[in-house]
């Protein structure tokens, strides 16, 4: 054989040995880093994703039941060392909270330009610096200003169940996602959608406009996948990240591709946001009520506020109040109907509560929201655990450091699982048994119980901002709806009930609903 032949095949062969071994590397080099932190197998490229597509996300409390509190996923090729343990969690969110500043960002969301000039995807200084400047929107004095407007959409939702409460069944979730959005439509962006109003017929203006706009805003929301189902780059995004970009940027000029399609609707999506922001900030009279407005105010007055709020992160910001807010909100409320109306018991003592507060056309200030309804917020607290919309939290190791007896180098995604903490029955016996009086703080169970155990809204100084706000919508809203109402399911409905695991967990096909009109003894 020609020597030259032998020498050039032998070399090929090397070039393509070393290319596999780099790539290998490539796919194992975050494993090694984590290696020490127990987890099952790791399959080369999927990681443990077919596991979690097999067992849903009680797979979690299944690698927490084997491996111990602190335990690795492999999200394709990212490992997760994921946190299960209550003190644990306090000194990831908390007591290293320096070390654990940022989130780290599925491929979902680092692929999406529209998501990431939000509070959320923030890092560090840019982060702090936004935060303090809204967080005074959030205090009780703005909140319990809101109260009103809430009241006004809480009460379309209640005449759309009206007409319709003796002849059909209603799907629940729908209605409170108009709500929710409607009420973030106003609070975020100063603008009426209107959603619920068209429920009721009502003609609003730019009807086409907003019907687009929340279309978008839904598909944008629905198609950030964590798992195997998103489009083509998110999927690549998972299992060999460099490629991730380069593919974005091909198939988004591809027609008929889901990557074409997202693109499109963020690039549609952005506008839309861009020319509110632009509109509301040509106003002369625009108020202070909603959040744009503040910010546009401040804006106007301080050249610092506009070095940190340029017109990108205006528009991520305010969009960000639009994802945040609505999906998570009508979950909960959707959620408490759900489970309530399977418990005759719950509802009964909630509708006593509810009654003796007084006629139903009081509508609760903040002060009696806070004081007067301690069932209530036993029944929320207790759906939220059972339905817990963010089962994963995540953070992202700025440095080298040491969590439960690991070290974990920088650059380690570290999250937090409340999903799997809610239903331990360390901290909730019975974990699957709905019984809201385990959050009385007088009983037994409400003492004994880790602070740090249930935190569906997150923890430390990266908490959720919306928590109060969130809290007093799904409130007013309960309130409202069982001092004319009480629910049954619909036949319907399906069970067990099903769920779509995004950014955030909902109801795969809704929670279905007979709504019957209270008479004076039921
Ligand atoms: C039931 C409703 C809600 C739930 C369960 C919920 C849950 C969460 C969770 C778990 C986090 C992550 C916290 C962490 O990393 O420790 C978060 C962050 C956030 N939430 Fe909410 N949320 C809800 C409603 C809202 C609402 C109504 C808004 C806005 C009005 C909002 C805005 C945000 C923002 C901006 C962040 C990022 C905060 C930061 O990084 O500083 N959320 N939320």
């Amino acid at each position: 054989m020609d020597i030259e032949f032998i020498m050039s095949s032998s070399y090929l062969y090397t070039l393509m040995a070393m290319a596999l071994g780099f790539f290998v590397l490539y796919l194992y080099v975050p494993y090694l880093a984590v290696r020490k932190v127990p987890g099952p197998l790791v399959l080369p490229f999927v990681g443990h994703l077919p596991l979690l597509a097999k067992h849903g996300p009680a797979f979690f409390s299944l690698l927490a039941s084997k491996y111990g509190p602190i335990f690795r996923f492999h999200m394709g090729r990212q490992p997760l060392v994921v946190i299960a343990d209550p003190e644990l969690c306090k000194e990831v969110g908390i007591k290293k909270f320096k070390c654990m500043t940022n989130r780290s960002l599925p491929s979902a969301i680092s692929g999406s330009p529209i998501h990431q000039k939000g509070l959320f995807s923030s890092r560090d200084a840019r982060w702090s610096a936004m935060r303090n400047a809204i967080v005074s929107l959030y205090q009780p004095s703005h909140l319990a200003s809101l109260i009103p407007t809430m009241q006004t959409y809480i009460e379309s939702l209640a005449s759309h169940i009206a007409s319709n409460s003796s002849t059909e069944d209603i799907n629940f979730s729908s209605l409170s996602l108009k709500l929710a959005t409607d009420v973030i439509g106003q609070a975020a962006f100063g603008v009426d959608f209107g959603l619920l109003d068209k429920e009721n017929g009502k003609q609003i203006d730019d009807q086409n406009e907003v019907s687009e706009f929340i279309k978008e805003h839904i598909y944008a929301t629905t198609s950030l996948k964590m798992d195997l189902s998103g489009s083509f780059s998110i999927i690549l995004g998972l299992l060999i990240p460099m490629l991730q970009a380069p593919c974005r940027r091909f198939l988004k000029m591809i027609p008929g591709t889901a990557d074409q399609k997202i693109h499109q609707t963020n690039f549609k999506l952005n506008k839309r946001v861009d020319d509110i922001v632009v509109r509301r900030s040509k106003e002369k009279m625009r108020g202070s009520k909603d959040f744009l407005s503040a910010i546009l105010n401040a804006n106007d007055k301080d050249k610092a506020s506009r070095q940190l709020f340029t017109p990108d992160y205006i528009s991520g910001l305010t969009y960000e109040h639009l994802l945040a807010g609505s999906t998570t909100t009508s979950f909960t409320i959707s959620s408490v109907l759900y489970l309530v109306s399977k418990h005759p018991e719950v509802e009964k003592k909630l509708i006593d509560e509810i009654d003796q507060f007084g006629p139903d056309h009081n509508t609760p200030n903040a002060d009696d929201l806070q004081n007067k309804f301690p069932y209530l917020d036993q029944v929320i607290k207790e759906s939220m655990r059972i339905h817990t919309t963010s089962p994963l939290i995540a953070r992202l190791a700025s440095q080298k450091v040491e969590i439960g007896g690991y070290i974990l180098p920088k650059n380690t995604w570290v999250w937090m699982a409340p999903g799997v903490l809610h239903k331990d029955p360390k901290h909730f016996p019975e974990p699957n048994v709905f019984r809201p009086e385990r959050f009385d703080p007088a009983s037994e169970e409400e003492k004994n119980r880790h602070p740090y155990a249930f935190f569906p809204f997150g923890i430390g100084p990266r908490v959720c901002i919306g928590q109060k706000f969130a809290l007093q919508e799904i409130k007013l809203t309960i309130i409202h709806l069982y001092s004319q109402y009480i629910f049954k399911h619909s036949a319907k409905m399906e069970s067990p009930i099903e769920f779509d695991y995004g950014v955030v967990v909902n109801f795969k096909n809704g929670v279905k609903l007979h709504a019957i009109k209270r008479t004076k003894n039921q």
